[in-house]
């Protein structure tokens, strides 16, 4: 057994008196403490997995460590009665305890995103783990312990001599090690190699490495560099597209220090890395990187953490960081002085960033009239410009970040419009297989051959999606080859990378998709991108909607152009009604420091993150009162404690409002914003109130469920 500074707390064993506190799976609001005694026959290190009783089941849990029958302290719980507890029903001893480091993350993070840390901890593990016993156990490590015998092997891989800024920058990762560096590197510029060269350095330190990606789609890429470039080590990946079984095998693999390199999207995070020395977040700005549901947990933000626990440098890597990271990596005067810059201001090669060009949709229209964007949204100059490069045998990408054939069906006769009966949201229509279905609730149906109020058989799309432009990309460009890519044409596994191949071998003229393949990707031919629609997010009330219109279209055209050779000739379009947006100009320029800084100017002034710290308090019920009503006796509850000067009277809590799709499948929804000054607050704040928040969610005005979102991402 491995000793952890923690062993060395444990009692000696008196046969079958250890009592061992076990983190298990519990929500917080089922009422019970979140660890539960058990007896053992000798002590157990922390982060032992065992299997114990609860209610009628056997389940995996995970030891917290040991309940002293004396408690020394005063912090120690005093066991319940040692004769009511029941027995540990199984150690695996086969697998070595998670580490201290890994329960100390797992205590933040619950602290932090306000979760049990029961419920977080068994998330965190694969599920196939959760259903085995020892036996089973026992068998898929013999197993994976014959695989790990053979070191695969291969060819001696290949290693571009680094340009000049590359070499600086992994100048400064060594000089600088360990700490937080936010690489600020252009579209381009090859921040990869950088990465792949200090992962090189750290393995080469017999430590392991965690990549993570915003998207399962760029893991098949990645895989396939890290792979080529480390030939004799053993590489592990954590997404959501493995099976159960593989993803069990993936962990083990880390989690035995069998891999030395762990590639995944934002789960990855939570992997077992005993011997973690460097983690990279790539895309640091996206907003993948925060989860949407259960722990709404940052991975990007408990990266950062990991790493200082661990003794690890962590990389952000971003064309077009996060104004959070940004801030703090500016000067300590101006209020960063967290994370080190780097920065990567030139393309390798030399080429130049894509020519950006807007096309004010006011001017086509007086110059071609109405009817010029009616039939389909592509401008007459764009349309010459996709022309242009099928001629020359180049790629073209159209950017549109809407799936499906379009947004909305109507009668024209009595107005009647798809809504979806269950959600406040329109369905949308989708001609492939000829449905109306809901993207927030899922649900579906055929799509009518006539107005269900009127019965007029005219009924038309509204608005258009990534399938209805391509099926007029087939009319407009009839000889060019087009490809579409989005969350309908990826669904089947192995889709994408096909899909992928074929713009990468050339066998694509123009590529229609969503944001999914706007960042990331190195598409060599590719010398046109054209934003077809992006005003939606101009006007959006949500302050973050133009640091992700910016961060979008800069990745966007950051696809064109790659290939230095045809860098001259590369150019990004947007189509929009708005040309004098500042944005656009900031856009024009490259200029992503002069975009930070006017947005961080502006929420300097209006006090917004990352200048102050946000939580939502959502609520969902059957009616809209009900979830308000919750929502108000929590800011009563709050007026009381800040009243009663048990919490900072500075954390100000706006009043209750529906969120902005109001209603999801039947259930409505509210929220309540909690804002403070400084994170710290907020977390003192939330530490006091979140716990008393079921104490007032009682029948007859009873919530569905409520959930706390700390750092939420969209308000
Ligand atoms: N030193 C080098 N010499 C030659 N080619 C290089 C070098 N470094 C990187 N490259 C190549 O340059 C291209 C761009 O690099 P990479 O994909 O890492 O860019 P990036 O900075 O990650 O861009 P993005 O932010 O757009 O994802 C790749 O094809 C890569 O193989
Ligand atoms: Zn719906």
């Amino acid at each position: 057994m491995e000793c952890t500074p923690e062993t060395e707390r444990v009692p000696p064993p008196e046969a079958g008196r250890c009592i061992v506190r076990v983190l298990v799976e519990l929500p917080r609001h089922v009422g019970l403490h979140e660890a539960l005694d058990y007896r053992c026959d000798r002590p157990l290190a922390p982060g032992t997995l065992v299997r114990v009783p609860l209610g009628r089941r056997v389940v995996t849990g995970l030891v917290e460590g040991m309940a002293e029958p004396t408690p020394a302290c005063g912090q120690v719980v005093p066991p319940a009665e040692p004769e009511r507890l029941r027995d540990v029903a199984e150690v695996f001893d086969a697998l070595p305890p998670m580490t201290a480091g890994w329960m100390r993350l797992l205590d933040f993070a619950a602290a932090y995103y306000q979760r049990s840390r029961g419920e977080l901890a068994l998330s965190c593990l694969p599920t196939a783990l959760r259903a085995l016993d020892g036996v089973q156990l026992q068998r898929r490590l013999k197993k994976l312990a014959r695989r790990a015998d053979v070191a695969p092997e291969g060819a001696t891989p290949q290693r571009p001599v680094l340009a000049p800024g590359q070499q600086q920058a992994l100048q400064k990762l060594v000089e600088q090690a360990p700490s937080t560096f936010l690489l600020h590197g252009v579209t381009g510029s090859g921040k990869t190699e950088v990465y792949l060269r200090e992962a090189q350095r750290v393995l080469e330190a017999g430590r392991q490495v965690l990549v993570l990606v915003p998207e399962i789609n760029l893991t098949p890429q990645l895989e396939a560099r890290f792979a080529a470039r480390f030939p004799g080590r053993r590489l592990a990946v954590l997404h959501s597209g493995l099976t159960p079984p593989q993803r069990l095998q993936h962990w083990l693999a880390a989690h035995l220090g069998q891999a030395d390199l762990v590639l995944g999207t934002r789960m990855a995070i939570f992997a077992s890395l005993p011997r973690l020395g460097l983690i990279v977040v790539d895309e640091e700005h996206d907003p993948s990187y925060k989860q949407q549901e259960g722990a709404r947990y940052s991975a990007r933000d408990l990266a950062v953490y990991r790493g200082r626990q661990a003794g690890a440098s962590v990389i952000l890597g971003s064309a077009t960081p996060s104004l959070e990271s940004w801030l703090n990596a500016a000067p300590a005067a101006e209020g960063g002085g967290r994370y080190r810059r780097i920065d990567l201001p030139e393309r390798i090669g030399g080429g130049a960033l894509p020519a950006v060009r807007l096309v004010d949709l006011e001017r086509v229209v007086a110059q071609h009239g109405r009817q010029a964007l009616r039939l389909h949204p592509i401008s007459p100059p764009l349309l010459a410009a996709l022309r242009e490069r099928l001629e020359r045998g180049e790629q073209s990408m159209l950017l549109l970040n809407r799936r499906g054939y379009a947004p909305v069906l109507h009668c024209t006769s009595c107005g009647w419009k798809s809504a979806c009966p269950h959600c406040s949201a329109w369905r949308v229509f989708h001609k492939v297989d000829r449905t109306l279905r809901c993207h927030h609730c899922g649900s579906g149906q055929r799509v009518p051959l006539a107005c269900p109020e009127c019965g007029d058989p005219d009924i038309q799309p509204m608005g258009r999606g990534t399938e209805r432009l391509e099926e007029q990309l087939a009319t407009l460009l009839p000889q060019a080859r087009v490809v579409r890519i989005d969350g309908d044409t990826t669904r089947q596994s192995g889709s994408l990378e096909s899909q992928l191949a074929q713009v990468h071998d050339g066998e694509v003229d123009v590529l229609v998709g969503t944001q999914m393949v706007a960042k990331g990707h190195d598409f060599r031919r590719m010398t046109l991108v054209a934003a077809v629609d992006a005003d939606g997010a101009l006007f959006s009330s949500d302050f973050r909607a133009p640091e992700r219109l910016f961060a979008l279209l800069m990745q966007a055209g950051g696809r064109a152009g790659r290939d230095a050779a045809l860098a001259a000739r590369s150019e990004m379009w947007v189509q929009t009604w708005h040309p004098a947006h500042p944005l656009f100009a900031a856009l024009k320029g490259h200029d992503y420091i002069a975009f930070a800084r006017s947005q961080l100017d502006e929420r300097r002034i209006a006090a917004m993150p990352p200048f102050s710290a946000q939580a939502l308090l959502r609520a969902d019920a059957s009616t809209q009162e009900l979830a308000q009503a919750f929502l108000q006796r929590a800011e009563a509850l709050a007026g009381e404690l800040q009243a009663a000067g048990q919490v900072s009277a500075e954390v100000f809590l706006y009043p209750p409002v529906p969120t902005s799709v109001q209603r999801v499948a039947d259930v409505e929804r509210a929220q309540l914003l909690v804002e403070a000054p400084r994170r710290a607050q907020l977390q003192a704040f939330l530490a006091a109130w979140v716990p008393l928040l079921d104490d007032i969610n009682r029948p007859p005005t009873r919530v569905i469920r409520w959930a706390v979102d700390v750092d939420p991402l969209s308000i």
